[in-house]
């Protein structure tokens, strides 16, 4: 699409320009009988001024727990490792919760949540909500608070003749578009948008990714947690794909889409699964995030495993944790099709089989 800026370096943004900075996040669920649910593990990725980073994955693979880490949102089971800088605040894995909410969410970052319909307070109108919260955000008085209502109410393309309804009288789309007007208000310097299309029309996405797209432009960020790789193909300038808790590939949208495509053979399945590419899913489940294997989480699914697949986690290399990360495709018109070819194994003991 027009307009993308172009990240520095297609792994890691700019460190100059760099809005967000995530490094080793790590979360995990206390449980019963000293068990534990590893729902993030070591992720590290950055987010430049002006950038969107879709982060896509298969269902419970740790995309809310990771957004909801970055927000101080986590439940009290949760334990959290690592470190997440904006270039000015706190960490937002340490700050207390006073200052999250004083003067992070909302402010610093904006959240478009999952589950919109947990998150709008149920006494209250949409418009009320709305004038409060850019009221309690900026200190405007009433006759613009009410001005800039409803212009976010119109960016997130919710009508309004129904702003003066209650949470509980919208259907699903429309409380979705409620909380994305919620989340636009703060123009806050970095979004995270956890499946901000889900229950919306085709044109209905397209009008909420480029409006997202539009709040990322100007030197805010934007992370996007979606299951919808077109959304993604259409708002994003890089994608990291998560599996079973870690990032296992990010790339350039570019690359990512287009040839070469991706190297990780999850990464790859996902891509292959949309109906207008093979139309393919990748068999069997993801694993149990309280009992993974060792080695390599992807390794039970994967045509391409080896001995160290079950045995040694491979780091993310490159853009790509895999040990045997399938070739770039060449691109168009040096030989169709997506090739298989594999490069040499990023540790000892063998080859492929
Ligand atoms: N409070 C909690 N206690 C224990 N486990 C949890 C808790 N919250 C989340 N989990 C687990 O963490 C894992 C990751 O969940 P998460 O909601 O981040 O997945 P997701 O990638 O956002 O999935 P989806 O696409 O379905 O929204 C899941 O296995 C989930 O069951
Ligand atoms: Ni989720």
């Amino acid at each position: 699409m027009a307009g993308k800026a172009q990240p520095a370096s297609p792994i890691g943004a700019d460190a100059v320009s760099a809005l967000l900075s995530v490094t080793g996040l790590s979360v995990r669920f206390r449980m019963r009988q000293g068990r534990h649910i590893h729902a993030v593990t070591e992720v590290s990725f950055d987010l430049a001024a002006g950038e969107c980073l879709a982060l896509v994955g298969e269902s419970g693979c740790g995309k809310s727990v990771l957004a909801a880490a970055l927000l101080g949102l986590l439940p009290g089971n949760a334990q959290v490792r690592g470190a997440a800088l904006l270039p000015q605040g706190p960490d937002l894995l340490s700050a207390d919760e006073t200052t999250m909410a004083k003067a992070v969410r909302g402010r610093q970052v904006g959240l478009v949540p999952q589950s919109p319909a947990a998150h709008l307070t149920p006494v209250r109108t949409v418009r009320a909500q709305l004038e409060e919260t850019v009221r309690e955000l900026t200190g405007v008085r009433r006759a613009e608070a009410r001005t800039a209502a409803l212009e976010a109410a119109e960016r997130a393309a919710f009508p309004a003749d129904h702003l003066d309804r209650h949470p509980h009288q919208l259907s699903g789309g429309l409380a979705q578009r409620a909380a994305t007007a919620l989340a636009l208000v703060g123009d806050a310097p970095l979004l995270i948008a956890d499946e901000p299309t889900t229950g919306l029309d085709r044109d209905l996405v397209e009008h909420t990714v480029d409006e997202l797209r539009r709040h990322a432009e100007d030197g805010r960020g934007l992370l996007m947690i979606t299951h919808d790789l077109a959304a993604a193909e259409r708002i994003a300038d890089r994608v990291a794909v998560m599996y079973a808790g870690r990032v296992v590939e990010i790339a350039s949208a570019a690359d990512f889409f287009g040839p070469p495509g991706p190297r990780h053979p999850y990464a790859r399945g996902l891509l292959n699964a949309l109906p207008e590419r093979e139309f393919t899913p990748i068999p069997g489940n993801p694993p149990e995030l309280g009992a993974l294997p060792d080695g390599c989480a992807f390794a039970p699914r994967c045509t391409r495993v080896a001995k160290a697949c079950r045995t040694d986690t491979p780091a993310l290399v490159e853009g790509t944790a895999c040990h045997f990360p399938l070739e770039r495709t060449a691109p168009a018109g040096a030989g169709a099709g997506a090739t298989a070819g594999m490069t040499g194994p990023r540790v000892g003991g063998g080859g492929p089989r």
